[in-house]
């Protein structure tokens, strides 16, 4: 017999729904209720700085995977907003302040203000806060995710080992490593050469230049580090690693070990990895002994893998390394040293093939410097400012360390410069724990620096020498990047060997114009660091 709700049953169940309706309507206001106080606390936070109020902090999982919104910023919204961002505020400094869930933000694009935050000199009341270093810190802690006492320490331990006879040994090895790309890619025996993806060889080049000339790697072209067990390259190790970061930082840590194939590459890229590191650690620190024993002579291990090998052995330095702060720093030196330098050559690249008569005004001063014979030396480095200043400018438009995340660790003050024309700044007060991120695209573009900024033009950087601080992208201060030198040094040899050799031009699609090339390739991607398509280019060799 079907059941059927006797009318005081029935009376219950309503009474019972309506409880139930009230008491999720209750919760409901409650919630809003509160979103909305802890709302209008953050807007006084940032001191209702006109900025973004999206849902979603954009360093969290929906800012990751929903694409830019006027609701949802996202991961890449200073890229997509790059041209108008800070003018729809009005100012060079926007608050950021999600209404649903994530932390409170100012982004400053003003670098008087970055100068404030992300110097780094010892009194600084800003730290990088750790939920966003963690990135850096699967291996252990290093140099360019540390603060304070353990920053100076590792800081101080690495400085010395970027000297001249590093920036000589990566010359010459430069050198050798194009001429090696061109005997074993067949580019000797080619007039032209396609390359669909232009960062197969940068990566390459960049990784091999710093495991060579910064760990003393015996590795050249035809035989590039390999994984222990033959499986895996480390530069697909290092591809991997990079790519799924944002996975390894975001997901949970029990999420890590789901059967999904990008978490399975993610497992096996950072095992492999971690197992070449260990096995170079062990050979490096046989030569040390061996070299403390007196039977093998030490004058060639100079490069900062030694430097860090015998700070863990506490030989050498007083300054003492444990063994995760050493595979930490091997880890961040093999990243930081090639990932950036590798996007930057592909995105300089990108340009002058579009740009053909700076790549001819360039190619004229390579040649008239060094010749068509004889290889550049050293000594040509200062004479090929074009060559650096076609490096120079694609940093500035493609900044690989495209945010630098800032939080005040005590309460204080910013000073945020008034507007171009009005003289004087404003004082706003800034409470413990707010995030200032200095958006290094909205620095790079912001008209009061750069006439035209969206225009590629390597002419502003001429003669601009190569410790200048007008130029940012390698940040600003104590914590400037260490390895500029390094990356400059690599890309201005590598850049003149192969502009002299070759044109470079882009592989256009059907029908395509060079503007749309542009328009679809030379546009960012966001892996750990700024990163741009697959550019694909023809070289062809100029006779
Ligand atoms: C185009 C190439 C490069 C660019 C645009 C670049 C950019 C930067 C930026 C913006 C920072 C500051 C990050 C922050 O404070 O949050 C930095 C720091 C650093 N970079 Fe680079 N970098 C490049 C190449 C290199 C290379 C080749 C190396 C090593 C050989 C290197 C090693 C470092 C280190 C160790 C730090 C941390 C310095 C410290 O905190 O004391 N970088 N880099």
């Amino acid at each position: 017999m079907p059941h059927t709700l006797s009318g005081k049953q029935g009376l219950e169940f309503l009474g019972e729904m309506s409880l139930f309706v009230k008491a999720s309507f209750t919760i409901l206001v409650a919630f809003i209720i509160s979103k909305a106080l802890k709302y209008r606390r953050n807007l006084q936070t940032v001191s209702y700085l006109p900025g973004l109020r999206p849902a979603f902090f954009p360093m969290t999982i929906p800012g990751l995977v929903i694409p830019t919104t006027w609701w949802n910023p996202g991961i890449m919204f200073t890229w997509a907003w790059r041209f108008h961002l800070y003018k729809w505020f009005g100012s060079e400094t926007i608050s950021l302040v999600p209404f649903l869930s994530g932390p409170v933000a100012l982004y400053t694009s003003n670098l008087d203000v970055a100068r404030q935050v992300a110097g780094g000199s010892v009194t600084t009341n800003f730290v990088k806060p750790e939920q966003f270093s963690r990135s850096l810190l699967f291996f252990g802690m290093n140099l360019v995710a540390a603060d304070g006492e353990t920053w100076r320490t590792h800081r101080r331990l690495m400085a010395p080992s970027f000297n001249n006879d590093l920036y000589d040994l990566v010359w010459t090895e430069t050198l050798k490593t194009y001429h090696e790309m061109i005997r074993s890619d067949g580019w000797d025996k080619e007039s032209i050469i396609d390359q669909p993806v232009v960062q197969k060889i940068t990566f390459k080049l960049a990784l091999l230049i710093i495991g060579k000339c910064g760990f003393g790697f015996p590795f050249d072209w035809a035989t590039p580090p390999i994984s222990e067990d033959g499986s895996m390259s480390m530069q697909e190790a290092l591809r991997i690693i990079s790519d799924t970061n944002t996975y390894a930082l975001f997901l949970p840590k029990w999420t890590h070990d789901l059967p999904f194939k990008k978490l399975k590459d993610m497992r096996t890229a950072h095992a492999q990895f971690r197992n070449f590191m260990h096995a170079q650690i062990a050979t490096k620190k046989d030569r040390i002994h061996l070299q403390s024993a007196g039977t093998m002579d030490d004058s060639a291990d100079s490069d900062f893998f030694t430097t860090l090998v015998r700070a863990n052995e506490g030989q050498g330095s007083k300054l003492k390394l444990s063994d995760d702060e050493l595979i930490g720093n091997v880890f961040i030196m093999l990243f930081a040293g090639h990932e950036t330098t590798a996007h930057t050559l592909a995105v300089a690249l990108g340009y002058l093939a579009i740009y053909e008569e700076v790549q001819e005004e360039i190619y004229e001063q390579i040649v008239s410097v060094c010749g068509t014979e004889n290889d550049p030396e050293l000594s040509h480095y200062p004479k090929l400012d074009k060559v650096l200043a076609a490096f120079y400018e694609a940093s500035r438009l493609f900044p690989s360390g495209f945010i630098m995340i800032r939080e005040a660790h005590r309460d204080t003050t910013l000073q945020l410069p008034n507007p171009v024309g009005q003289e004087g700044h404003t004082t706003i007060p800034i409470p413990k724990g707010t995030q200032v991120i200095v958006d290094m695209i909205g620095v790079q573009y912001n008209p009061r620096y750069y006439e035209k900024p969206e225009e590629y033009r390597p002419s502003r950087w001429y003669g601009v020498g190569n410790e200048s601080e007008t130029f940012t992208a390698f940040s600003i201060g104590p914590r400037a990047c260490l390895g500029r030198k390094f990356a400059t040094t690599e890309a201005v040899c590598y850049l003149a060997m192969l502009l002299r050799d070759y044109t470079v031009r882009p592989i256009l699609r059907p029908g395509e114009s060079k503007e749309q090339w542009k328009e679809r390739v030379l546009d960012a991607k966001v892996v750990m660091t700024l990163g741009v398509q697959d550019v694909p280019l023809r070289f062809t060799r100029r006779t």
